[in-house]
């Protein structure tokens, strides 16, 4: 048995416990695994939290590198060796799992393996992860530190004749070189007409003067995020493409500058979007203004017209409007914000094209 842990994210994971209602929690999203084990293989992994223990389940996979990296107990074991194991523990107990995570047949599963009673909770713990500590915003920082870096690099290479394919190797490539542990997703590249797809995988499209080129891409460190977004042109663009750039400008200098503690993620979207129909262009921002991001890429507090989140002093969010014309092109500007106590800082640093 492990002693009671004393964990910061283990004891406000045992909090909501308690303020859910329930006496155990059964943890299957691999963000959540990780934010309160520190298992850097969270995918192979679940977590059983109980008020005096805290179980890792893997396999014999990763038995020595779940040895080094936890500081929790580990039960080495498949399943359904693992639900017979955990079956002990949560024997005549209310067990909450994350309703939005377990599939129907791990729900099947727990039910045939335990005598306990099984609640659906809702986010217990992405809630706790909205506010970042010291060495999580680290992370971050020097994530996106390492984004920046690579995007100076790749920068001379963003010119006509380049293949989009080429542009998102070289940055993923430069940003393990400098230290990443990979992408933090597949790196979006999308020149002229292809600008109009918000996520657009890089092809083998090369670019030609006078477009317009979107880059999306962030670096990963420690299991943290970055995201970054930046619509570099061609040579000389068009004045139609020179003003959907000025207007996504403009939107996002203003969301910026209203960002700050206790502002309401939905005021700000709806900012922006006020921005972009002053320029005529609110039906073609057809996504949200922005997202948190942390141990996953898109995580709360979303900003976004249904959220009901307020921005708080250590969360981390991007703030990213565009917009998307079929047959002609899109733009998108983003940058990664901390929030503070008296407003905010741009983690970001790369600067922005000029048209
Ligand atoms: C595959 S991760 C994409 C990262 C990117 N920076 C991003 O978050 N994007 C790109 C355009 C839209 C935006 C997005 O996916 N937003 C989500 C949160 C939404 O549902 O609007």
């Amino acid at each position: 048995m492990s002693p009671v842990l004393v964990s910061p994210a283990l004891e406000a994971a045992r909090g909501a416990m308690q303020q859910s209602g329930v006496d155990a929690l059964w943890i299957s999203q691999p963000a959540n695994i990780r934010y309160l084990s520190g298992f850097s293989s969270p995918e192979d992994a679940k977590l059983l939290l109980t008020p005096d223990a805290a179980i890792l389940y893997t396999d014999s996979r990763y038995a020595l590198q779940a040895a080094q990296e936890v500081k929790v107990e580990i039960h080495i074991a498949r399943s359904p060796a693992t639900l017979e194991h955990a079956a002990e523990w949560v024997q005549g107990l209310k067990v909450g799992f994350e309703a939005e995570h377990l599939t129907v047949a791990g729900l099947d599963d727990l039910k045939q393996y335990w005598q306990a009673e099984l609640v659906p909770l809702r986010r217990p713990i992405e809630t706790l992860r909205l506010v970042k500590s010291d060495a999580e915003i680290a992370m971050i920082r020097r994530a996106q530190a390492i984004a920046d870096a690579a995007y100076a690099e790749v920068l001379p290479q963003i010119r006509a004749g380049a293949r989009e394919t080429d542009l998102s190797l070289a940055l993923e490539l430069a940003m393990r070189r400098l230290g990443a542990d990979g992408p933090s997703f597949e790196t979006i590249v999308a020149s002229g007409e292809r600008g109009a797809l918000p996520h657009g995988r890089a092809s083998d499209k090369l670019l030609v003067a006078g477009e317009l080129v979107t880059l999306d891409f962030g670096a990963l460190i420690g299991g943290y995020h970055s995201d970054m977004t930046r619509t570099v042109p061609v040579g000389e663009v068009s004045a139609e493409l020179r003003r959907l750039y000025m207007a996504v400008l403009d939107a996002e200098d203003q969301a910026i500058a209203a960002v700050g503690p206790g502002v309401r993620t939905a005021d700000l979207d709806a900012l922006a979007r006020g921005v972009l129909a002053g320029h005529d262009l609110a039906e073609h921002f057809t996504h949200s203004l922005g997202h948190g991001v942390g141990l996953d890429i898109h995580e709360g507090p979303g900003l976004r017209a249904a959220s009901d989140e307020v921005l708080r002093p250590g969360m981390v969010i991007t703030i990213e409007p565009g917009v998307y014309l079929e047959g002609v092109g899109g733009v998108r500007i983003e940058d990664l914000l901390l929030i503070t106590e008296s407003g905010h800082e741009v983690l970001s640093q790369s600067s922005r094209a000029r048209l």
